[in-house]
């Protein structure tokens, strides 16, 4: 019988009927696994979310990714696994492969890589999303989108809850991104209202941990690795000359790394552990609630206080530098987490002062820093 959907398409009732899942499925002898595809599953989220799918046996993962900002390295201990595939793909093109279940997280997500290349961000955020829907309805697939808290834009609204349309300016340079994800979003509905395809969709909000990119430009990946690199200088010069600390001290304040406080400093974002925000996903994808709904921490910090936190547990003696803004940078962000608690059952868990310890034992092992005794 045709599902019923509030906002369908009514001319077609017979076109809201979800489609049917792969006969495989029923197959006598056909094995009863999850298949589950991860775009974008070599990046810094993505591959976070294959170790903890990979964890239940019943779970087979299979990765698309272009590489663009992923790497093969943050999935190396699962290249070779029975239960896992990687396959180097663009999701701009489309892809025939039967699965159960999609996340969909492929488009760069650093303000710096998605400026890079504007149109191809915009495509892999439309044309990439309209071929994993393609793909959903083929197989019967449930998918989720991971879109982003920058649908709300610079938002006239604090905090931000769903139900707020966001102050998003549409041909600003952030545009491909923020207008792309709105645009995903538009198209996971339609697919959902005129298809019937299962549909859940995630509103990030910044997410920091281990695997960042070291030069990824997201402001807790830099002041991290900026602390740990002020820190090399002043030790390895400390260390040469440790007879005339002063001197080593002026050469440290001269020329080590700073925190760039991007001004005022005064905006506002609130950071999300990596595992708490996989473990939404989840939650997310196992319910019943198509979303949007808001994934994120509602701790609420300015830029400066994030960099005297850096600094305070990292490198007490690295400097704070204020450097130029880049345009439209929203000024304020801090989600509304309710629905996600009440109908998903989540809250995170990692505050910050406990994230950010755990992300720069990452940050050291991949500089090839390590702290000092
Ligand atoms: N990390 C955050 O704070 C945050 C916040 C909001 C939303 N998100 C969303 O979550 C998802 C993952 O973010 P992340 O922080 O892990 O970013 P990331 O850049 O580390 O990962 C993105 C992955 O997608 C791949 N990719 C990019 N374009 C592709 C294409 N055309 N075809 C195939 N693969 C492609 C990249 O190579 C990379 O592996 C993104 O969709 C992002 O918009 C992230
Ligand atoms: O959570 C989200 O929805 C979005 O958050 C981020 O976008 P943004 O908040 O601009 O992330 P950052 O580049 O980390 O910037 C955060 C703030 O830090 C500031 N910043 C950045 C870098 C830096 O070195 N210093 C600095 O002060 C920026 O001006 C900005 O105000 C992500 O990069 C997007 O992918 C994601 O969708």
């Amino acid at each position: 019988m045709a599902k019923e959907y509030s906002n369908g398409n009514q001319n077609s009732p017979a076109a809201r009927t979800p489609p049917p899942p792969s006969p495989l499925r029923f197959s006598k002898f056909f094995q009863s696994n999850m298949r589950i595809l991860i775009t974008g599953g070599a990046g810094f989220i993505g591959s976070h979310l294959v170790d903890k799918l990979m964890e239940n046996e019943k779970n087979e993962v299979i990765v698309a990714d272009n590489y663009f900002t992923g790497s093969k390295d943050n999935l190396k201990k699962w290249i070779g696994h029975p239960r896992f595939e990687l396959v180097r793909h663009d999701v701009t093109e489309p892809l025939l492969i039967e699965v159960d279940q999609i996340y969909h997280l492929a488009c760069p997500a650093s303000p710096i890589f998605y400026k890079y290349n504007p149109v191809k961000t915009t495509k892999t955020n439309v044309i990439g999303t309209l071929n994993m829907l393609g793909l959903a309805k083929r197989v019967g697939a449930r998918i989720l989108l991971t879109s982003t808290s920058e649908v709300y834009g610079d938002p006239l609204v604090h905090p931000q809850d769903e139900s707020y349309w966001g102050n998003v300016n549409p041909i600003g340079v952030r545009s491909c991104y923020d207008e792309g994800k709105r645009v995903a979003e538009t198209l996971m509905f339609d697919y959902h209202r005129q298809h019937g395809i299962e549909i859940r969709i995630a509103r990030i909000f910044n997410t920091y941990g281990p695997r960042m990119n070291i030069d990824d430009g997201r402001v807790v990946s830099n002041f991290i690795a900026q602390a740990i690199r002020g820190l090399v200088y002043f030790y390895s010069t400390y260390a040469i000359l440790s007879s005339i600390e002063l001197f080593s001290y002026a050469i440290h304040l001269c020329s080590g790394e700073s925190l760039t406080v991007q001004a005022p400093g005064t905006q506002t974002r609130s950071f999300c552990y990596v595992s708490d925000m996989v473990y939404g996903l989840i939650r997310l994808m196992e319910g019943d609630n198509t979303g949007p709904i808001n994934i994120g921490n509602p701790g609420e910090f300015t830029m400066l206080e994030l960099a005297e936190t850096v600094k305070e547990l990292i490198n007490p003696e690295v400097e704070i530098a204020m450097v130029e803004n880049t345009p439209d940078d929203p000024r304020q962000r801090k989600p509304v987490i309710t629905k996600a608690n009440e109908l998903l059952g989540w809250e995170p868990k990692v505050k910050l002062r406990d994230g950010l310890p755990l992300m720069e034992e990452d940050f050291r092992l991949r500089l090839g820093v390590a702290r000092k005794k």
